[in-house]
């Protein structure tokens, strides 16, 4: 069993530490020390990222390096690119970087190197989307191919379609894809209601597939098709593609495994839209934009895997937040993409950094004595600005926060990407620094008002400045995320891997459906309440 990293001095440290940082104010920093902010800023691939307007001085971070080493985090960073069971509670190891390897490495992982595995289902992905996209594939009635339909839930859904959305201009050939998650009928109804069965194809995509939501969907999107397709099963295999580990499942829906791609219990789902699951995405921005963006990803591996702790971004940045979530009291995080086109990124984020890092045991079943996974949340500048900045700004919560803009816009209108960017530059200024009594007093400000308008300041930000959004730079953003989360969850000693906390939900729906038919069962005498005046509403 593994020490309780709270007893160790170098959390010792950390927690001494933080009463003193308590008193700090980044004003004051700011004004001591010129070369702050050459020190605290770090490069990873195109990611420019400044961490200066953090509460923390060169000592915090020397610190949480600290904190780092006494964890191991560099050892077992390679650990998990060496491909080791690092995901104990399933025996899996954690290869999703493994996906962004370039052809011509190598990686033997329990016996299969797993890159040649990988290049050949990109292969079989990318002369698949070339047939879509150029038209040579047709449906059931000799058309082409005009929508793509994504079937899949959590990590089946929320990385393709914040990709698709975020690529939006790179996408070019006329091809539209949509996004059914939900098992409420209306997302999928919604969906196809506007849709032609000749020209709509499905990708079903679940890793296990055996997940209700994404089964029930794909079943009902086959009875529309072949409803609207004369009823000839034969149309199935013209416009159904599954992507999942599992072929028998895949065939026992009925899916032609020639239609399936596959991908590997190594890649756990949040971690999985680089896999065959961004099938989708590929078809729409095409196999060259889909290989630009795993460059992107390989590079920020490459750059997690080498750097030295104290410039590796991902690891200061996975390091920052542990410093907020359990020295300095914040529970949650917020990610501020500017940039409409990410707008799916925080939501994204959310599975990714949440259903990883929300556990409450270590990796070896001891219940920890310590905050794990804090909240993450946000939306796109400067539409939070106008709605929840105030509470960062002047709330009683501490709220650390990743501002993402991009130095070059993807679409051009005049000055208004200035006047856009001006807006990120503008709020991570005010939140640092904040606005003083005595400047509001010297505004001629009422004496009795000074108080609403002071703006404490002292709360912090991270500025990600990347130079464009494209394919490779998405790929590089979602990348350091990945990292921030491994980063965290070494510190915390947990499971990243698994999501046990997912299971008892599904299984007890399973078992509530017979009661909400009127068929005898068990329910707690809330739940059993509920389902009468459900039922009752339901006219049954
Ligand atoms: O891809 P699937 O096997 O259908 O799983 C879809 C999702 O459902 C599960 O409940 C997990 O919580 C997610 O991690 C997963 O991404």
């Amino acid at each position: 069993m593994s020490a309780d990293i709270t007893t160790t001095e170098e959390w010792a440290a950390l927690a001494a530490h933080a009463e003193k940082i308590r008193t700090i104010h980044l004003r004051d920093e700011f004004a001591a020390d010129p070369e702050r902010v050459t020190r605290m800023t770090a490069q990873a691939a195109d990611l420019y990222v400044d961490y200066s307007k953090n509460l923390v001085t060169d000592e915090t971070v020397r610190l949480l390096v600290a904190l780092a080493g006494r964890v191991a985090l560099g050892d077992r960073i390679q650990a998990m690119f060496r491909g080791e069971h690092i995901n104990t509670s399933e025996d899996r190891a954690v290869l999703h970087t493994a996906l962004r390897l370039p052809r011509d490495a190598s990686l033997v992982v329990d016996g299969q190197d797993v890159v040649r595995d990988v290049h050949a289902v990109l292969d079989q992905m990318a002369a698949f989307a070339e047939r879509v996209r150029s038209g040579e594939w047709v449906g059931h009635t000799g058309q082409r191919i005009r929508t793509v339909v994504n079937i899949g839930i959590g990590g089946s859904d929320l990385g393709p379609v914040m990709a698709y959305e975020a690529l939006a201009p790179y996408r070019d050939a006329g091809i539209e894809c949509r996004y059914v998650s939900n098992i409420d009928p209306t997302d999928l109804s919604v969906t196809l209601a506007d849709l032609d069965p000749a020209t709509t194809m499905f990708v079903i995509v679940s890793k296990t597939f055996s997940t209700l939501e994404t089964l029930t969907n794909a079943t009902e999107a086959r009875t529309w098709l072949l409803a609207g397709l004369g009823g000839d099963d034969a149309a199935v295999a013209k416009h159904f593609v599954a992507v999942s580990t599992n072929e028998q499942r895949v065939r026992d829906f009925g899916i032609d495994p020639a239609n399936m791609f596959g991908f590997w219990d190594w890649v756990g789902g949040r971690y999985s839209y680089d896999s065959a699951v961004g099938l989708s995405l590929m078809l729409a921005i095409g196999p060259d934009g889909f290989r630009e963006m795993l460059a992107g990803f390989h590079a920020v591996d490459e750059h997690f895997r080498t750097a030295r702790l104290e410039s590796n971004v991902p690891a200061l940045l996975g390091l920052l937040n542990v410093w907020y979530n359990n020295f300095l009291g914040a529970q949650t995080h917020a990610v501020l993409p500017y940039s409409q086109l990410l707008h799916r990124f925080p939501a994204y984020l959310q599975q990714l950094t949440m259903e990883s890092n929300g556990k409450s045991v270590t990796r070896d079943g001891q219940p920890v004595s310590y905050q794990t996974g804090e909240v993450f949340w946000g939306e796109p500048g400067t539409n939070g600005q106008h709605a929840f900045y105030q509470l960062i700004h002047q709330g009683t919560k501490t709220v650390p926060a990743d501002f993402i803009g991009f130095s070059e816009p993807n679409y051009d209108l005049g000055d208004m990407h200035d006047a856009f960017m001006a807006n990120f530059f503008a709020q991570t200024s005010a939140l640092a620094f904040g606005r003083t009594a005595e400047e509001i007093e010297a505004q001629g400000v009422a004496a009795d008002v000074v108080p609403h308008k002071v703006m404490p300041g002292n709360h912090p930000t991270t500025s990600i400045l990347v130079p464009k959004l494209t394919p490779a730079t998405l790929g590089q953003l979602v990348a350091l995320y990945e990292h921030i989360v491994f980063t965290e969850g070494t510190v915390w000693g947990i499971d990243s891997f698994d999501q046990w906390g997912v299971e008892l939900g599904k299984e007890m729906a399973k078992q509530l459906t017979p009661l909400l038919h009127g068929e005898p069962g068990e329910a707690d005498p809330s739940t059993a309440t509920l389902i009468a005046r459900y039922r009752e509403q339901r006219g049954r």
